[in-house]
């Protein structure tokens, strides 16, 4: 399946994908809540080592699309698939275990121990398991994560005396440190300086030229522009757009979505 821009909200139901179309896949994924229905049978594929920005207003529906996604919500509805398999429902950790990862807004680090400590516990299981017999083994790997991050001058701080940008690297360390093929992150650039998204953005890059795939959540494309290579648009849990940067800026059914709220 290509992923050129489709532009055409009548072609939403139509457009189905089956489990090879990507890393990630979903088809006609649904999550109703009593009567609210905030995810509405959406279909997507993202390419391994792709950055895609996943953006939509207030309310659209992207949390809960990854909340199914990620295990956190089973979905009522449709399929997922992660490199090939059928993951649909699957519980978070068994997320986690495939190669998923996500960043949180709500940093939640363990604030008594220090930076590398916390990714040092963050280590996937069986990295723990096979080297936690060996002197510095998981100290060492986890230092070498958090340089890949940028946060090698603050190895030994404690979260409470990092800035917010450091914060957030030491989520994305966190969540690298489980060796993910995807990694879903969160609103990164929320609260960030414009040299901050640029260093950010350097690091999703440096991610991304390892191996990694990338979706980027938010509800405006601040910062995104130069970032992603797709950007897919919901709106009421529906896809409404999708397709280069520069074609969702200018695309009238995004511009609509976001009259007279959010700056798109
Ligand atoms: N646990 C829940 N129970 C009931 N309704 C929910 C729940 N989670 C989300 N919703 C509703 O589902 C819809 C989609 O919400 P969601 O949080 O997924 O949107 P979003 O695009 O992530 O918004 P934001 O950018 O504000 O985070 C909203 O109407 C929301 O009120």
């Amino acid at each position: 399946m290509s992923i050129d821009a489709d532009t055409d909200a009548d072609t939403d139901v139509s457009r189905q994908f089956g489990p090879r179309d990507g890393i990630l896949v979903a088809n006609d994924l649904l999550k109703q809540f009593g009567g609210l229905t905030a995810v509405d049978e959406l279909s997507f594929a993202v390419q391994e080592q792709e950055i895609l920005g996943f953006i939509g207003p207030n309310g659209a529906g992207k949390s809960t699309t990854f909340n199914c996604v990620t295990g956190a919500y089973e979905p009522t509805g449709g399929t997922v698939w992660f490199k090939g398999e059928d993951v649909t429902g699957l519980e978070a950790h068994e997320m986690v275990k495939r190669g998923m990862a996500r960043t949180f807004q709500d940093f939640a680090p363990l604030e008594d121990r220090s930076v590398v400590r916390n990714v040092e516990l963050s280590l996937a299981p069986d990295k723990l398991f096979t080297l936690s017999g060996v002197g510095g083994e998981t100290r060492r790997l986890a230092e070498e994560i958090c340089r890949r991050v940028g946060l090698g001058e603050v190895l030994d701080k404690t979260p409470d005396e990092l800035p917010h940008a450091d914060m957030l690297k030491l989520e994305l360390a966190k969540a690298i440190a489980n060796e993910p093929d995807l990694m879903l992150v969160d609103e990164p650039f929320a609260g960030l300086s414009s040299q901050e998204v640029t260093e950010l953005s350097e690091i999703l890059e440096s991610l991304r030229q390892n191996g990694m795939t990338l979706i980027v959540v938010d509800h405006n494309m601040r910062g995104l522009l130069q970032l992603i290579d797709r950007a897919f648009v919901i709106q009421f849990g529906s896809r409404i757009a999708d397709g280069s940067p520069d074609e969702i800026t200018s695309n009238p059914k995004v511009q609509e979505a976001y009259l007279g709220g959010d700056e798109l």
